[in-house]
């Protein structure tokens, strides 16, 4: 038996940790057992490693490492074995963010992350990724207001364009796993879109 494996992409402030806790929610009221986990992060080792990535100055190439080795750690240890017992693995961010940020963002060569992708995931994808999607300027706007700004969260909104677009041709090179979520809704209209999603699938 093996579990689903959901996760939730967008850039900074587009509203992905407000909406994984209504998810989970949703799904333990129709019995689901329920791992969430985030990325990088997820382990001793892989939060260790969050620390330092978003604290350290680094290139492109050196953070693409860096999340690459997490996400081994993370989906050795967390997530593939809680798939194999049939679990829901819910996960805040996975290797989307990796083509959007570092491939997109810092204009790594998708190819090379295409390759990291492979020797760390063995193949496992996603079934279902939800991208949150909503304007540069109105998630600069929401981070804004809820929180001071990491190393990430500073770069300018031309850096979070092209990590939007490179969501936009992540999802249409998998269309069947992407859900594009209007994020510039209101908090009560982008989770009845949520909502909507899993029903459709009878989840
Ligand atoms: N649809 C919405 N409309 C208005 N405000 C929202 C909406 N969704 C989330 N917010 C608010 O925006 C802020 C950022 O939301 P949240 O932390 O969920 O974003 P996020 O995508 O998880 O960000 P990050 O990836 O950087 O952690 C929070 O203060 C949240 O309450
Ligand atoms: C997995 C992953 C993440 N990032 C970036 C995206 C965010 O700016 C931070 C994580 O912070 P969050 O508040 O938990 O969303 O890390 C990245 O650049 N590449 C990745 O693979």
């Amino acid at each position: 038996m093996t579990g689903r494996f959901i996760t939730f992409e967008g850039i900074d402030g587009a509203g992905k940790s407000t909406h994984i806790k209504r998810v989970a929610q949703h799904l333990r009221e129709r019995g689901a057992s329920l791992v969430q986990t985030r990325e990088p992060g997820g382990t001793p080792l892989a939060e260790s490693l969050r620390s330092l990535f978003l604290q350290q100055d680094m290139d492109g190439l050196t953070e693409a490492l860096l999340v690459f080795a997490a996400r081994r750690d993370h989906v050795q240890r967390v997530i593939a074995p809680a798939l194999a017992l049939g679990q829901t693995v819910l996960c805040d961010r996975f290797s989307d963010a990796s083509f959007a940020y570092q491939g997109g963002g810092r204009g790594m060569d998708w190819q090379v992350l295409q390759t990291l992708a492979g020797w760390v995931q063995q193949g496992r994808e996603p079934d279902l990724t939800f991208w949150f999607d909503v304007e540069p300027q109105v998630a600069a706007q929401r981070r804004a207001q809820a929180r001071e700004a990491d190393r990430l969260e500073q770069l300018d909104l031309d850096f979070f364009t092209r990590v939007r677009a490179a969501y936009a041709r992540r999802a249409d090179e998998a269309p069947m796993r992407f859900v594009r979520i209007d994020a510039g809704d209101s908090i009560e209209g982008v989770g009845r879109q949520v909502l909507q999603a899993l029903e459709n699938r009878g989840w």
